[in-house]
């Protein structure tokens, strides 16, 4: 009876690996969109490493994010972030979930477009919020309005996270069901480019 669900599972993870060849998945999008918790679960299913940029950062620099924030400033975060990235992305396959404010920074924007396929896990801000308020670990949301914050941040950031290659939207579903959900995003976008 289980069978030909199994070959239909099967196979979506057979074509998604397929699709990305030897490029990198790189997960976009804005604080609580998933990319960390969404992003293992892919490079699982694929068969591929995965790594977050966040801990990356934190491995090397033997400092948490929040330690990082507060002892060198967003700047010097943003600067490192973007070597570390560059390095991640140097081959492939991987899966890299990266921390929200990398695809907004240019440089690092320009290392994940040469790097691989970019998607974007879009929430609405009820959604993102219900997720980031649970913990306290994010220095940027650590003002007196943080659902404000968070609020402006999706203005200024969903111009740009919108030109990552494909758009998967994060919904209040778990998050196996949004992995598949990349997985057929990265199926389709293949379709589309052997039609063209
Ligand atoms: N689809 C989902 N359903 C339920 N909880 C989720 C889902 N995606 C993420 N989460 C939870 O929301 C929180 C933020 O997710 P995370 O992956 O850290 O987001 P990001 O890396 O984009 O900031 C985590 O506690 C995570 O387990
Ligand atoms: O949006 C941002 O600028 C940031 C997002 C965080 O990662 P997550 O998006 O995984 O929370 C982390 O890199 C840092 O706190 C800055
Ligand atoms: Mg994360």
């Amino acid at each position: 009876m289980s069978e030909p669900l199994l070959t239909v599972a099967d196979s979506l993870k057979d074509r998604a690996r397929a699709a990305l060849g030897s490029r990198n998945l790189i997960l976009v999008g804005l604080m609580g969109a998933g990319k960390s918790a969404v992003g293992r679960i892919v490079a699982s299913q694929l068969g591929i490493p995965f790594i977050d940029s966040d801990h990356e950062i934190e491995r090397v620099s033997r400092m948490t994010i929040a330690e990082l924030f507060a002892a060198y400033g967003e700047d010097e975060f943003r600067a490192l972030e973007t070597r570390v990235m560059k390095r991640l992305l140097k081959s492939g396959p991987r899966v890299v979930s990266t921390g929200g404010g990398a695809f907004v920074n240019e440089r690092t924007r320009r290392h994940i477009k040469r790097g691989g396929l970019s998607v974007w896990l879009k929430a609405d801000l009820e959604v993102l919020w219900e997720r980031v308020n649970k913990r306290d670990t994010r220095p940027l949301l650590k003002t007196e309005n943080p659902k404000q914050t968070l609020e402006n941040l999706m203005n200024a950031r969903y111009p740009i996270y919108a030109q990552a290659d494909l758009t998967v939207l994060s919904r209040d579903v778990r998050k196996e069901i949004m992995a598949d959900e990349v997985l057929k995003a990265m199926i389709e976008a293949q379709k589309e480019n052997t039609v063209s």
